[in-house]
């Protein structure tokens, strides 16, 4: 699979590139950015999923990453949040379509086939990186924000053979109990909620899959004004409480849903990945 570099910067005594690739889950031309450490590698890598209304670039810009990647030696990939293009279905609304994908394989039109980012990231992504780059597939974490915190943990949950560690900023723990669940998933998927369930982090711990993952970390704001509506992190701790399953959610008073939020605890995620990879 071809990766184009579209730039390189340097950054922390690291490169950061922007790439560009052919999904063959999508149909379409895909974003991503990557950061590698000098030296040879192979590294250790995170995949940060972004949230609604964001690009690859986002996290890339304002997170301030890559000084605590460059301290543990740990890899950066962050993808773009859906397929993009003339041809690619869209809605007006900030929160479905283009900038929305929620993580999941779309089943219902005029979303199938293009919104299939589940196994976007992770087929094509990841296959993508670890072909074109010192990156060591056995050792890799996933985490993410908001919409991109729902993707964190339920691929993650699915999938323990391919990450070892997960985490995430202000997630959407259970999008079958939020509006913005409800609204993504009926388009995405269709009424029948059974078929959400694999997209649930909550219900996903309910059902007994993941429990390989010895913590999951969260940082919630509570200034945040989705969390009430939209986020409802005592779901996911209940799910784990019922579950005997590990989950820390810690609630950091003052902090909004934004990127000034999640630059400041990004460095607790990689230590917390770092101990785990
Ligand atoms: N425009 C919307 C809210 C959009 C928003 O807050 N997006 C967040 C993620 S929200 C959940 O997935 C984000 O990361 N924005 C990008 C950024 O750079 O801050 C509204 O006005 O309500």
């Amino acid at each position: 699979m071809t990766v184009e570099t579209l730039s390189t910067h340097r950054v922390h005594g690291g490169a950061l590139r922007y790439c560009r690739h052919d999904s063959t889950s999508t149909g379409t031309p895909m974003k991503f950015t990557v950061w590698t450490p000098d030296g040879q590698g192979p590294f250790p890598y995170l995949v940060w999923l972004s949230g609604l209304t964001c690009t690859e670039d986002n996290f890339t810009v304002k997170s301030g990453v890559y000084q605590h990647a460059a301290r543990h030696g740990i890899a950066i990939v962050a993808p773009d949040t859906s397929p993009r293009g003339e041809g690619v279905a869209d809605d007006p609304a900030y929160d479905l379509g283009q900038g929305a994908g929620f993580y999941v394989d779309a089943t219902q039109a005029p979303w199938a086939p293009h919104f299939m980012m589940h196994s976007y990231v992770t087929g094509d992504l990841l296959a993508a990186v670890e072909g074109a780059f010192p990156l060591d597939g056995a050792r890799k974490g996933i985490f993410g924000h908001s919409m991109g915190g729902h993707g964190a943990l339920t691929i993650a949950l699915k999938h323990p053979e391919l990450f070892k560690s997960v985490s995430a900023f202000a997630p959407i723990v259970s999008p079958l109990n939020c509006p913005w669940g409800d609204k993504a998933l009926s388009a995405y998927l269709g009424p029948d909620r059974a078929a959400w369930r694999p997209y649930d982090a909550c219900a996903l711990i309910e059902d007994g899959k993941g429990a390989e993952f010895d913590d999951i970390l969260i940082d919630q704001g509570l200034a945040d004004n989705f969390l009430e509506n939209q986020l409802k992190p005592e779901l996911i701790e209940a799910a784990a409480a019922k579950a005997g399953r590990e989950v820390t959610v810690r609630r950091q008073a003052g902090y909004d849903h934004s990127y000034f939020f999640i630059s400041t605890f990004i460095g607790d995620h990689l230590a917390f990945h770092a101990a785990r990879l």
